[in-house]
């Protein structure tokens, strides 16, 4: 997957951009608060529909903006070339793919592929379920399923746990539930095998990487939690098990939208904390598992964005990701205060961009 063209306004101080990315690396230097990170970020919300720095309401549109928007052409293999655009207020959206009026953010977000390594990225190992929901979606979204196809069960889900959960608020009585109950164990059982197999399929790329990446912490695996002791009951009846304390609750207690996974390590005990530096290298290898499975599945890279690399990772890690990722003919996004070094060392055509004060130029 290339970018081709990439056309950006209303994103935090950048001014209103056009640029034609090179193949492979693109290295985006500039001070500090120059607007680089917000280039990446814009790709992001096209590829994911969020920032990688918080809600989209949060800031992401330029002050005084009435929208952030970002279009983008770009190639995959076969010759097959693709177009998309999304304009967000913070509160609300519209998009177009291939130019056709979108009507699900999921759809539009299914179309692109790319993965982000930034400053926050050692989240995905240490922070909230949620980041870790999202990176299992993101593999059913994009490879599992092939674009689109995963969305219909999610929707189902959703639209079953919504239902559920307002009938809970307003206390309403036991046999109301019956419906909605059977809809999310059936959406939900489906959702949970697909995670199961995603995971199952991810296991040996990560651990591999793992050894790679970060020898030290030993032997690492995924261990996925489906939301619910599903080694004891099916979903149906821990729902039905669950739905007194539910109703006091007024939520949903179990099932795959408490689904979460994390990391092991045989050389670690559990309860001993990762330091930062680990944290961030196991999410990374999580992610280049992730995008080595997308690459081997459909036969090309995601997208890669890497911000700020040379503070996230030591020059040892540096020089081994980019070599990695030469390798595998990623079109590849980083920025950084200063040329990067071990980039310099590695032959590889870079494509340079400036950015100073929110405007961006080719070098
Ligand atoms: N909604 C907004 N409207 C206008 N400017 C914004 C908005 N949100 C953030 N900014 C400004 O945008 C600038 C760009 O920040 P960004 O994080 O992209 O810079 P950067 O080049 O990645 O910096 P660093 O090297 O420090 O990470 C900052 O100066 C910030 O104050």
């Amino acid at each position: 997957m290339q970018l081709t063209r990439l056309v950006v306004s209303g994103v935090r101080n950048l001014q209103p951009l056009e640029l034609a990315p090179g193949p492979q690396l693109n290295l985006v230097v500039g001070a500090n608060g120059a607007g680089k990170t917000s280039l990446l970020e814009a790709i992001h919300l096209l590829a994911y529909g969020r920032s990688f720095r918080g809600r989209v309401r949060d800031g992401l549109v330029r002050t005084g903006a009435e929208a952030a928007e970002v279009f983008a052409e770009w190639a995959e293999p076969g010759g097959v070339r693709r177009r998309a655009g999304l304009r967000h207020t913070g509160q609300e959206w519209t998009g177009r793919l291939d130019g056709e009026a979108v009507r699900q953010l999921g759809d539009l977000c299914a179309a692109l592929a790319a993965v982000s390594f930034e400053p926050g990225s050692h989240t995905l190992v240490t922070g909230s379920a949620e980041a870790r929901r999202r990176y299992l979606d993101w593999g059913l979204f994009h490879v599992e399923h092939g674009e689109g196809r995963f969305h219909p069960l999610w929707r189902r889900y959703a639209r079953a746990l919504k239902q559920r959960n307002v009938l809970l608020k307003q206390r309403a009585p036991g046999h109301q539930l019956d419906a909605w109950d059977a809809e999310l164990a059936s959406a939900g059982e489906h959702l949970d095998q697909e995670r199961r197999r995603y995971v199952e399929r991810l296991q040996p790329r990560f651990a591999a990487l793992s050894a790679s990446l970060a020898p030290g912490l030993g032997e690492a695996g995924l261990d996925y939690r489906p939301g619910w002791r599903r080694d004891q009951m099916p979903l149906a009846d821990a729902l039905l098990l669950a739905r007194e304390r539910d109703q006091v609750a007024g939520f949903t207690s179990v099932g795959p939208h408490r689904a979460d996974w994390r990391v092991g390590h045989l050389l670690r005990p559990a309860q001993e904390a990762l330091s930062r530096g680990q944290a961030k290298l196991t999410a990374l290898a999580c992610l280049l598992a992730q995008a080595e499975d997308f690459a081997d599945v459909r036969g090309h890279w995601p997208v890669f964005l890497l911000d700020d690399l040379a503070s996230e990772l030591d020059r040892d890690h540096q020089r081994r990701l980019l070599e990695r990722l030469r390798g595998s003919g990623a079109q590849v996004f980083v920025t950084g205060t200063d040329p990067i070094p071990a980039l310099l060392e590695a032959d590889w055509p870079i494509a340079m961009f400036h950015v100073e004060h929110g405007r961006l130029r080719a070098a």
